[in-house]
Order: structure tokens, then C-alpha cells, then sequence
């Protein structure tokens, strides 16, 4: 049990996916997971463990932007011995061939966060994906005739920018989209020596401002979570 997840060890899968809305959580445990029970409710960020086809499997939300999944994160990893995490989450498209609900798996994440500066490195550090967990979801994916995108995204700090088209510079170096978490992610599982992909879905496009609503971010991201739940 920590401050923020009010768990035991044993209530918590190896396997953990993790979308940024609990209430998708919520949603998920629901829909998917057999005999789904609720481990925690602290600060309203909800967390499930069940089963999906017959292997232990949890689901928890992790908060808006790189603090928030930070914490969550580290909890899961260190108190709770969970060995791989799976961020499921939405992006904005930074590419023209990239279009809203289309799938990315974040191959690296470039960010504008000072999170690694805790390490103290001696230069920058690349958070690069669980090369297993890629490979798996790429196939699951392919199998299902599933067209996913594999490349860097950027992990902002930011979602208001006042710099209206800063994201034009991440554009020109084939980073694919924004979203505001997988870097701190891949940066604790690499710290950790534990596991972690981000399975996207493309919610809005910069390029041409199309943009789908709440309520299809928050139910219609089918296609990701099977591929996260098949991984697990
Ligand atoms: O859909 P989720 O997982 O919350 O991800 C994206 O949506 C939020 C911003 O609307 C940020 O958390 C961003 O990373
Ligand atoms: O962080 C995010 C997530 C979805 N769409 C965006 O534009 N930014």
C-alpha cells in the first residue's frame, strides 16, 4: 500500500495497462476483464485486476502528464513488483499520413520534460520502448490486418502551447504525434529495469484540426486495448 494506491501486492497483476483516464479504466475492466475487482480509489484514479483469457491482468488509470504517471508508475514497479506496463493512450497527429484513430506504437519518445534530469547523465538520454512488448504488439496487430504506425512521439509538458506551432519542428524530424506521458514511463522502466510500451490512438490531427469527441476517446479506442490486452 502506498499514499496514492491503496492495494496489497498480491492484488496487482505482473501486467499492468494503462490508459491516462481512470474512467477508461473503469470502462475497460468492464468490458474485457473477467470478474473484474476494484484495488483502488485514491484520489478517484481507479484500478482493476481480473482476467483475460484466464491470465491475471490489471488496469489502472494514470493521470494527466509526466508527474502524474511518474508517481503511479514507480508505485507499480517498486511496491508492487509489476514487471510491465502498457500506456494506452490518445495523441494528436503531427503528420499528414497520420490520421485520427489510426494506432502508434511509441518506438521513442522525445520530450520538452526535465524528468530525466534526475539522473544525472552525462548527456541526454533516448526512453526507447520494451523492444518485446513492441515486437509482440506489432504482431498482434499485423494478425489482426491492423495498419500500425511504429516511431518517435513527443511527451509534452505542454497541452495549451503558446508557441502555436512549435510542434512544426518535432514534425520535420518524423516525430509522429504528441501525447503527455510515455517518456516519463520509459524512463522509470529503464531506471527499474522493468518493462514498458505506449499503444496510441491518434485523437486529433495539428495537420488538418479534425479532432474526435470525449466520448469516442473515452469507448471507441477498441482496436488498442485488444492489442494491449492480447500482449499482456
Ligand atoms: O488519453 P490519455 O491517455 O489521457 O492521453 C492524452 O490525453 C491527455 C490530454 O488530453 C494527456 O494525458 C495525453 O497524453
Ligand atoms: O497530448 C495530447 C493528446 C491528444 N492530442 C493532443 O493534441 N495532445
Amino acid at each position: 500500500m502506498t499514499v496514492h494506491i491503496d492495494a496489497s501486492k498480491g492484488d496487482i497483476a505482473k501486467t499492468v495497462l494503462m490508459p491516462g483516464d481512470p474512467l477508461r479504466a473503469k470502462f475497460i475492466a468492464q468490458k474485457y476483464l473477467d470478474n473484474p475487482t476494484c484495488f483502488n480509489k485514491v484520489r478517484g484514479m481507479l484500478g482493476y485486476s481480473g482476467t483475460y483469457k484466464g491470465r491475471k491482468v490489471s488496469v489502472m488509470g494514470s493521470g494527466m502528464g509526466m508527474a502524474s504517471i511518474g508517481i503511479y508508475s514507480y508505485e507499480l514497479f517498486t511496491v508492487f513488483d509489476c514487471d510491465n506496463i502498457i500506456r494506452i493512450g490518445s495523441c494528436g497527429s503531427f503528420q499528414e499520413n497520420v490520421n485520427i484513430r489510426d494506432i502508434i506504437l511509441a518506438l521513442g519518445t522525445c520530450t520538452n520534460s526535465s524528468y530525466a534530469s534526475q539522473y544525472n547523465l552525462p548527456g541526454n538520454f533516448a526512453p526507447i520502448a520494451n523492444f518485446e512488448l513492441l515486437s509482440k504488439a506489432h504482431s498482434i496487430a499485423s494478425n489482426k490486418k491492423l495498419d500500425v504506425k511504429v516511431g518517435n512521439v513527443l511527451s509534452s509538458d505542454i497541452f495549451y502551447d503558446d508557441q502555436e506551432d512549435s510542434w512544426k519542428s518535432w514534425a520535420k524530424m518524423g516525430v509522429l504525434a504528441v501525447e503527455m506521458e510515455a517518456a516519463a514511463l520509459y524512463m522509470n522502466a529503464a531506471r527499474l529495469g522493468k518493462n514498458a510500451l505506449a499503444i496510441l490512438t491518434v485523437s486529433d490531427s495539428l495537420v488538418t484540426l479534425e479532432a474526435t469527441t470525449s466520448e469516442e476517446r473515452e469507448k471507441t479506442l477498441t482496436d488498442m486495448i485488444e492489442i494491449a490486452l492480447e500482449v499482456s
